[in-house]
């Protein structure tokens, strides 16, 4: 088991993705850690879908869909690459902001970073278990027509589609900021 700072210093997205994909134990491991995200108010403003196997093509149609209504003019190779990204892993998560009011009147931008930190947890956990991840948007998360063909509803709004599967290629990891560039000392 990696030691916690060597795992959390060593967090990096890997986007070349083949099988296996996490399952079982590992998954639902994953799941928990993702859902042990801070929530103000303990609203669980989040909802996670997995897509896998078959679904992932019928992920891609939607995809495909949205990219044909918002670009009637894409060409067929763009439509196809659209609908192929689907498959570039084993497994999606899309990770949705569920708003809650609850009564609490908890903000909904509160309710959104605390949806962002179950992907975060989700992608930290699937390093963990020996996994690849990685976190991706795009304007189809952001066209209602997608959400509605995923289920969401008003309310809901995708913070991220993480593709998760096992690393067929590690490249060099990125650069990384500094302490310095980005945090200083407030003295009042
Ligand atoms: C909200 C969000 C959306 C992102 N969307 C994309 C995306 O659509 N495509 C992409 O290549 N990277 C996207 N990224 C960035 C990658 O997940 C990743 O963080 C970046 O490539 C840097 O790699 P690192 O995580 O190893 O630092 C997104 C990150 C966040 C937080």
């Amino acid at each position: 088991m990696m030691d916690a700072m060597e795992l959390l210093l060593s967090r990096r997205s890997l986007g070349k993705l083949g099988e296996p994909a996490p399952e079982g134990a590992a998954l639902d491991r994953i799941l928990r850690v993702a859902l042990r995200a801070p929530d103000h108010g303990a609203l669980r403003p989040w909802r996670v879908l997995l897509i896998r196997g078959e679904a992932r093509a019928r992920f891609g149609e939607v995809m495909a869909d949205s990219l044909k209504r918002r670009k009637p003019s894409v060409s067929d190779e763009d439509l196809a690459r659209e609908r192929d990204k689907a498959l570039r892993a084993p497994l999606l998560v899309i990770v949705a902001a569920s708003y809650k009011t609850g009564g609490k009147n908890i903000p909904e931008v509160e309710q959104l970073l605390s949806a962002g930190c179950v992907a975060y947890g989700l992608e930290i956990a699937a390093q963990a278990e020996g996994f690849g991840a990685i976190w991706k948007t795009g304007d189809a998360v952001y066209d209602r027509a997608v959400h509605e063909r995923l289920g969401l509803g008003e309310s809901e709004h995708i913070v991220g589609v993480l593709y998760v599967g096992t690393p067929t290629m590690v490249p060099p990891d990125g650069a990384r900021p500094s302490v310095e560039s980005i945090v200083s000392e407030w003295r009042g």
